[in-house]
């Protein structure tokens, strides 16, 4: 049975990749806010939007701190933020969603979202995945350094230097995997399960773009950054 062990560098690039995740997060927590009120299906989308909106300048900064990653051919820089943050949208409000909750509130917040204006076909997977996220009982590490992994996905569309990708995404998936055999020593196959974790993401994408027009509400609202990001207006 060999020894795993987390090398010097190793523990350096994860001190970098959490500190940058911790840094960078979102102002202001929006289940919070959903448990105070229920609020009516305009008002909703545009929480949603702010949230997006702040959470792809989030990202940026989240991945500007990826080591290696600004030194990356600056198209393909954008194709991956653009390829990954409505993946990484999802993996936080995953996050927020299985986070510890006094009793009853989470059953509060999931009943708010249902009723949020978001039509019914999408909530079985959406909920399905904050589900299957919220098993996991992911540390800090762990969803730091998956967020990073998600961002550095070689196959993005558009991307061109994929081997460049690879090199840094690489030394990431050394650490999860890593981190997994010695935080889950009685868990063989959790390294495993987080990466199924981003394929079941990758579905989500799918539907996102049919998630926002299918609002229910006329007239939906986009900002220019998120008419950039996700495939709306
Ligand atoms: C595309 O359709 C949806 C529908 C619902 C959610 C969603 N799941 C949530 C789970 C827990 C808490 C809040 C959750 N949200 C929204 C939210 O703000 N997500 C969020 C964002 C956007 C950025 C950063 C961080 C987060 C949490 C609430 C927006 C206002 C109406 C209710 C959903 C969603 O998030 C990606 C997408």
């Amino acid at each position: 049975k060999e020894k795993v062990k987390i090398t010097k560098e190793q523990q350096a690039l994860m001190k970098v990749v959490v500190e940058a995740y911790n840094r960078h997060q979102i102002p202001q927590d929006v289940a919070k806010k959903l448990l105070q009120e229920q609020y009516s299906e305009e008002e909703n989308f545009l929480l949603l939007t702010e949230m997006a909106t702040s959470q792809v300048q989030v990202l940026v900064e989240f991945t500007k701190n990826i080591p290696g990653f600004l030194s990356l051919n600056h198209e393909d820089q954008i194709a991956l933020l653009k390829g990954s943050a409505v993946e990484a949208m999802f993996l936080r409000s995953a996050q927020v969603f299985s986070r510890k909750m006094p009793n009853g509130h989470t059953e509060v917040l999931e009943e708010r979202i249902r009723k949020s204006g978001i039509s019914e076909e999408f909530m079985t997977p959406m909920f399905n995945f904050y589900k299957s996220i919220g098993e996991l009982h992911m540390m800090q590490e762990e969803q730091a350094l998956l967020t990073a992994i998600a961002i550095l996905t070689p196959d993005r569309p558009y991307v061109k230097d994929q081997q460049a990708v690879e090199r840094l995404q690489e030394p990431m998936l050394d650490v999860l995997r890593k981190l997994c055999v010695l935080q889950h020593p009685q868990e063989p196959q959790y390294f495993a399960r987080l990466l199924g974790r981003l394929t079941e993401l990758r579905t989500l994408n799918h539907y996102h773009a049919e998630m926002l027009t299918s609002w229910r509400m006329n007239d939906h609202k986009f900002t220019p950054l998120l008419c950039e990001i996700w495939d709306v207006e």
